[in-house]
């Protein structure tokens, strides 16, 4: 099996290309391959595959083995390796994902490999019954949510994958580890939930630190930055454009008015290829 691995700001993967489809025992690999101490350590194993209705089409696994339905960090690496790899030669390409359908993407290319990922998001989904949570409402904003006695307040989001944004004093120095685990986990949020820690700097910045349904802390969270800036409009907090700062780094994000549809824009690298 060849893989390259790969991150979009830190947000590692081991991105595998050539199958047809997602291999039965994917969910196992995952765990396996992602381990790392045991494999090749990953935030997720990716898979590119044929598409029916796109140019290519992207499944992701977490580290724990379960599939997520999008991945905005995942989605700029894979199309980095379709254009260096030269799988195609169009600067403008679409990929398609579980949970957002066919998304357009368009590169940037410096020296015949590609720098930069501007990817169209789609629309963010705000209804509370769809993110989903357990909230009866159009929108969930600032509901309270109460762990061992701390109550937060969160704004629920879909980017195709589930969020919570949570506005806290620090995030840079946020205890994720002890609060992340609970929150991805609490009733509220039936297929668990990615949550984003934010403070916000300015009304064209903020700082943001993710607990990831499924593989716990990363160091960025390309889904979380558009579920961040989504949640900082509505709340009153930011501009539509803002940049997100996480931990590996800044992404540029952009909730357009006209057509609704949330654009990121940020980079994406290639680390090393192998084969096990
Ligand atoms: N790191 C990702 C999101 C990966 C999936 C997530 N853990 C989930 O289960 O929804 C991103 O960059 O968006």
């Amino acid at each position: 099996m060849k893989f390259t691995k790969m991150h979009g700001l830190g947000n590692d993967f081991i991105v595998v290309a050539g199958e047809q489809q997602l291999p039965e025992n994917a969910a196992q690999l995952a765990i396996e391959l992602c381990n790392r101490f045991f494999g090749i350590g990953a935030d997720g194993l990716v898979y590119i595959l044929p598409s029916e209705i796109a140019d290519f089409r992207m499944r992701i696994i977490n580290s724990d083995g379960s599939e997520a339905e999008q991945c905005g960090n995942a989605i700029r690496c894979v199309a980095k390796y379709v254009y260096d790899n030269g799988l195609t030669n169009q600067e403008e390409i679409t990929i398609e994902t579980l949970g957002a359908g066919a998304q357009r993407v368009q590169l940037t290319v410096e020296s015949g490999k590609v720098q930069t990922v501007r990817v169209d998001m789609g629309e963010p989904i705000l209804s509370g019954l769809q993110v989903p949570t357990t909230v009866d409402a159009e929108q969930v904003i600032e509901h309270p949510v109460t762990v061992d006695g701390r109550e937060f307040r969160f704004t629920a989001v879909s980017m195709g994958n589930p969020h919570a944004v949570i506005y806290v004093d620090d995030a840079v120095n946020f205890d994720l580890a002890t609060w992340g685990p609970k929150l991805e986990t609490h009733p509220l949020f039936p297929r668990k939930i990615n949550v984003e820690f934010v403070t916000v700097k300015s009304r064209s910045h903020t700082d943001m630190r993710v607990w990831e349904r499924g593989a716990g802390p990363t160091l960025a969270c390309g889904t979380g930055a558009c579920a961040t800036v989504v949640s900082s409009v509505l709340n009153g907090l930011t501009d539509r454009t803002a940049t997100v700062s996480l931990k590996g780094g800044d992404l540029l994000i952009e909730w357009n008015e006209e057509d609704n549809h949330v654009y990121m824009t940020g980079p994406a690298a290639e680390v090393f290829r192998g084969s096990l």
